[in-house]
């Protein structure tokens, strides 16, 4: 299945630049998994940009406000869009956040946690998810 992830401007913070070349590097070996960092600008163009980078995907939105989950459940949700033939794309906000438009144009709306996170650091956060979802899809025993 094809996994996009669509981020505000690209990581600044190293911690968050070692954490994103880390898991994706290790996704890219063994999904479709693309990166696309869109331009910042107001929340209205970010929020846009998100949308258009990830037209034609099942849209994931991560936000506070959004469903608490645990790892069996985001790997049953995945595998279900996958059986689906469909392709998912996760949206994570610029520093102000998703706007109440790219909010209603979610298919999910996922939280980490409800504390607010730096967005560099959502990323790293997500990103070990789905590498995690991806050891376990092929029944390697990281997740424990
Ligand atoms: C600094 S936060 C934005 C905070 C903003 N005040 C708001 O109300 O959304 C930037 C982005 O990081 C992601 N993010 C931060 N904390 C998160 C959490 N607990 N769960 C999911 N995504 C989170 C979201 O995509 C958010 O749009």
């Amino acid at each position: 299945m094809r996994i996009r992830v669509c981020v505000v401007g690209r990581p600044r913070l190293e911690y968050a630049r070692l954490g994103l070349e880390e898991y994706a590097s290790r996704l890219r070996r063994s999904r479709k998994f693309e990166l696309i960092h869109v331009r910042e600008g107001t929340q209205a163009q970010e929020g846009q940009r998100l949308l258009e980078a990830s037209e034609g995907f099942v849209r994931v939105v991560l936000d506070e406000r959004g469903q608490l989950v645990d790892t069996l459940t985001l790997y049953k949700k995945l595998s279900d869009w996958e059986m689906a033939g469909e392709k998912v794309a996760f949206l994570i906000g610029g520093a102000e956040g998703h706007t109440e438009q790219t909010r209603s144009q979610a298919h999910w709306l996922l939280s980490l946690s409800r504390l607010t996170l730096q967005h560099e650091l959502a990323l790293v956060v997500l990103l070990e998810q789905l590498y995690r979802v991806e050891t376990l899809r092929r029944g390697e025993p990281y997740h424990r």
